[in-house]
């Protein structure tokens, strides 16, 4: 199963940009002998959160599992967060994606849009961050599927 971020805002470079690089190479290494992967950023711009949030939405691939994170979402733990990708994985989903709001966070429509809204807790934190954030927790999640002692509860 394919991951995609998908993130409003472009980064040149800079430590968050380098979290990210280095934790969903990590993800690619550890998921390939669990059928999860590759991961991928793709990053959108615009200027408007309309137009922003329309273009995660029309970058979701069809029949993906659409997971917005927002800080309204609900958090789960990182057991639980594995739990669900290898649920979409079993279903035999050929793409999950994670859609990263920009500044202005994301419309009505594309929360109606997502399958599920996912939360890191009520404070807002900022998307460059999110972005690493996440890629650490899909890295977490395949380490726990794979067996290996990097997750400890
Ligand atoms: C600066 S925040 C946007 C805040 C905005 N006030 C809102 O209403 O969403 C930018 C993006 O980072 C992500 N983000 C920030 N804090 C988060 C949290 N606590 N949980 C999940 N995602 C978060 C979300 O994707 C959000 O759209």
């Amino acid at each position: 199963m394919r991951i995609a971020i998908l993130a409003i805002g472009r980064q040149k470079g800079g430590p968050e940009a380098i979290l990210v690089a280095d934790y969903l190479a990590r993800f690619d290494a550890v998921g390939r002998g669990l059928g999860l992967g590759p991961a991928r950023l793709q990053e959108i711009e615009d200027k408007k959160r309309v137009g922003e949030s329309r273009l995660l939405i029309d970058a979701i691939p069809d029949g993906a599992f659409a997971v917005a994170l927002d800080e309204r979402g609900k958090a789960i733990s990182s057991r639980a967060f594995a739990g669900l990708i290898c649920a979409k994985r079993d279903e035999g989903r050929r793409d999950m994606v994670f859609l990263v709001g920009g500044a202005d966070g994301h419309t009505d429509a594309l929360r109606a849009r997502a399958d599920r809204l996912l939360g890191f807790g009520p404070m807002v934190w900022p998307h460059m961050l999110a972005r690493a954030m996440l890629a650490e927790q899909l890295y977490r999640a395949a380490s726990i599927l794979s067996g290996a002692p990097y997750h400890r509860d």
